[in-house]
């Protein structure tokens, strides 16, 4: 029987024990600055979600303010739904603000995308200065409805807003699309050739963070009543993100805390007689301290626990006989007139190869011969490749990476890109790409010797994160699997046993595979074809052993490490 992962719930469940047990305990003279901290804390999350996905924003309370501004609309109004409902519509008006913001994000990073955020946020911060917020002129306080009349009440219902919001984002965090974000922080281009597009995870990342901003700001209008353009200044933005970068607003007690951080260090600073601004100089530092550690006050707590977790030890993997590489039948990817260029140097010079189906094929040659280059063009990362691509019968031509991943078409990375932030089976289940179940999940775990489903890529040695990574792309169930130098982190005898475990791929997954190697012990066993590529052009085509005594192979190879006998 599956087991229900409820892993999510725990942190939305200690937060709410934290709220409930404030509610009780927090006097009444200090309510409104702990609602206030709440509000904070809902709008820390939202930055939290930009966060995960490895985007920075500074703009997070112009969104706060369309949350707000619709709120004291819908008041003014008198709309149906009382507080409650507009607070929601607030987030959801946020939203489309949100993509807005995230679409330069589709071609900028970092800094870049920080100055554009910021830029917005210093836009909105002058046009809600210049426009009052509705009611303002008509001193018409935002409604409360009555069981939430009272300061305390009013606490309570941020609070549950807070856990509920936290549920939401934890729950997603889970998810395909919250896998998706972490794998945009990590590798776009390793995204992408999961099948995921990258503009859709940025996206929703930033429409979605937006949304809690807006809920933000709707709660921000019902506690104070009436609100103005200074709640919203770029100041206040800029520390928002700063604590968020201090405190981990990815972790729900990261944005929890953040919020008492915020309202409560100038108002300690304020009591003991020093300008609250220094709370903002102290916010800077803590940005700083975390930074240069690499981690923020949640991640390092994150990362001690971790540290007591005993690493999980790679499963044994010896060879098998796993029976003789199997010939192909008929063409499955045909590729004609490959061509790519940088600048001067011929990277591929009009390349034909054919792999067929039910096949393992090699492609080897020296380094700088074009075979990443090549994988590339086929996955569609060289856009401007001249020569025509498919699949299968059909054409790939002008299809972007996700597009071709999801006509079936997957690749591997020379370098590791399995993202940290997951375990073994949220990878899995998201590089996939479509819905598998536990059994498959565990079948093809266990054909490759890959760590348990439970484990942490963090905790994973560089040779099972590259099982890993040949795992995802099986479970995908593609057409055909372009795997780049898979053996690279792995003792020979483990290149051996992958070999022998290739070799039943097609019959056993109706994958074939096209396998880029400098092992070439690996590539004899494990293909029946190969295809050498010297300079950009292919050179020799057929059996191994034909192929890897014909005198220009060796030639190729001559000066190079890799030995051909
Ligand atoms: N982005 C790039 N800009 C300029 N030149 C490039 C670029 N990428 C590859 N090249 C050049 O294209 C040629 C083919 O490189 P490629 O990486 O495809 O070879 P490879 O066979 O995969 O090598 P290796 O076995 O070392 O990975 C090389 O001369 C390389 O220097």
């Amino acid at each position: 029987m599956s087991r229900v992962d409820l892993t999510f719930v725990r942190q939305p469940a200690m937060a709410l024990a934290v709220v409930v047990v404030a509610a009780v305990a927090v006097p009444q003279y200090w309510l409104f600055l702990a609602t206030s901290a709440l509000v904070s804390a809902v709008a820390l999350l939202g930055l939290g979600i930009v966060g995960r996905a490895g985007m920075n924003s500074l703009c997070q309370l112009s969104f706060a303010a369309v949350g707000a501004w619709t709120v004291a609309q819908l008041n003014v109004w008198q709309a149906p739904g009382t507080l409650i409902l507009w607070t929601i519509a607030g987030g959801l008006v946020a939203m489309p603000f949100g993509i807005l913001i995230g679409l330069p994000a589709l071609r900028l990073r970092g800094v870049h995308l920080a100055v554009v955020t910021l830029g917005f946020a210093a836009a909105a911060a002058v046009v809600v200065s210049a426009v009052n917020f509705p009611g303002v002129d008509t001193y018409q306080q935002v409604l409360r409805p009555e069981f939430i009349a009272t300061d305390r009440q009013y606490f309570v219902y941020a609070g549950l807003l807070f856990v509920v919001l936290a549920l939401g984002v934890e729950w997603v965090g889970r998810t395909r699309m919250g896998a998706a974000w972490r794998a945009v922080r990590f590798s776009e281009r390793a995204t992408a050739a999961a099948g995921t597009s990258v503009a859709r995870a940025k996206l929703s990342a930033f429409a979605l963070s937006a949304f809690a901003a807006g809920l933000a700001g709707g709660l921000l209008a019902g506690q104070v009543g009436m609100i103005t353009a200074q709640n919203f200044g770029v100041i206040a933005s800029l520390a928002l993100f700063v604590v968020a970068v201090m405190a981990g607003s990815e972790y729900v007690f990261g944005a929890m805390f953040g919020g008492f951080l915020i309202m409560f260090v100038p108002e300690f600073f304020r009591r003991a007689g020093i300008s609250q601004d220094w709370a903002n100089v102290l916010f800077g530092v803590g940005a700083v301290q975390a930074l240069s550690q690499g981690s923020s006050i949640m991640e390092g707590l994150a990362r001690r626990l971790r540290a007591r977790r005993p690493a999980p030890t790679p499963p044994p993997r010896e060879p098998l006989d796993g029976g003789t590489p199997p010939l192909g039948t008929k063409p499955l990817l045909k590729a004609e007139g490959l061509t790519v260029r940088f600048g001067q140097v011929a990277a591929l010079q009009d390349v034909d190869l054919t792999v067929p189906e039910g096949t393992v094929m090699g492609l080897i040659g020296p380094n700088g011969a074009g075979k990443s280059t090549l994988t590339d063009a086929l996955s569609g990362f060289i856009r401007d490749a001249a020569g025509t691509v498919a699949l299968d019968g059909r054409s790939l031509d002008g299809l972007p990476v996700h597009r071709r991943a999801a006509a079936g078409l997957r690749r591997t990375f020379q370098q590791d890109r399995v993202p940290t932030g997951l375990t073994v089976g949220a990878y899995l289940r998201f590089a996939a790409h479509r819905t598998v179940t536990r059994d498959e999940l565990e079948d093809v775990r266990d054909f490759l010797g890959c760590p348990p489903a439970e484990a942490h890529v963090l905790d994973l040695d560089v040779g099972s994160r590259r099982l890993l990574e040949v795992a995802a792309a099986i479970l995908a169930r593609p057409k055909l699997i372009v795997l780049d130098e898979p053996a690279a982190g792995l003792a020979h005898a483990e290149s051996i046993a992958l070999a022998d475990r290739l070799i039943e791929v097609p019959a056993r997954f109706g994958a074939s595979v096209l396998l880029i190697e400098h092992d070439l012990d690996m590539v004899r066993r494990a293909c029946a074809t190969i295809v050498v590529l010297d300079a950009g052009v292919v050179i020799a085509a057929g059996p191994p052993a034909e192929v890897l005594a014909k005198p220009e192979v060796a030639r190729a190879y001559l000066g190079d490490e890799v030995a051909l006998t």
